[in-house]
């Protein structure tokens, strides 16, 4: 692998494809093939994804006082509390509610997702932030966006719903938007830390998957 983006090809792209193959086989997932048709057993996964929410919601603040730009902030905390404490929690708690939720203990691959957030969230690093946020959604619009009819019942409807359409797709591309703009300022050992982190957290993706998958 080269150790730093060509000219041409976006930081964020390198990294992505730098991810592979964790990153296909997270937008391709059985699991996520099963939220598509309808068939995905949804219980398990939220109770654990609810847990990852509340670390992601923390991480998502982290990177409100780590950005170096106000028009960041701003769109980051827009974010945070239009959609993930608005939208998203109203969500978990209608799902849960419907699918008979408890508060389980968290899985290994759950203890271990929140670790990474805790870890760069502590950072207080805004790039190793933004890999995280970037892998986290970029990832969820690729299998969301390849929907071919929505299912009917609004648990699996609605989480396709929340990680598709133009606000998300507006949002994503903010998230590699902030990447491609820092990456290139970035030392060979910056971009090393960076992408060792995104690399990580693809990897957390797949298992997350896998995991609801039984
Ligand atoms: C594990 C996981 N990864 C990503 C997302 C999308 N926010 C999520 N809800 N859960």
């Amino acid at each position: 692998m080269s150790e730093g983006p060509g000219f041409e090809t976006p930081f964020s792209e390198w990294l992505r494809s730098a991810s592979e193959p964790d990153w296909t086989a997270v937008v391709t997932h059985p699991f996520a093939a099963g939220i598509h048709d309808g068939t995905a057993d949804m219980r398990r996964y939220l109770e654990q994804d609810f847990q990852f929410v509340d670390s992601f919601t923390a991480l998502l603040g982290a990177a409100v006082a780590a950005a170096d730009t106000f028009e960041a902030r701003v769109a980051v905390g827009r974010f945070l509390g239009q959609t993930v404490a608005d939208t998203e929690h109203s969500y978990f708690h209608r799902a849960l509610a419907e699918l008979g939720g408890e508060q389980a203990p968290p899985e290994p691959v759950t203890v271990e997702f929140r670790a990474l957030m805790d870890e760069v969230r502590l950072s207080q690093d805004y790039p190793l932030i933004l890999a995280v946020l970037c892998v986290a959604e970029w990832t969820y619009l690729g299998w969301a966006s390849r929907a071919i009819g929505l299912p009917a019942g609004f648990v699996h409807r609605e989480w396709i719903d929340l990680h598709s359409g133009p606000e998300f797709e507006a949002w994503v591309g903010f998230l590699r938007g902030e990447l491609d703009r820092l990456g290139p300022g970035l030392d060979e050992n910056g971009r090393a830390r960076v992408l060792d982190v995104f690399r990580r957290a693809t990897t957390l993706e797949r298992r997350f998957f896998d995991m609801a998958l039984g």
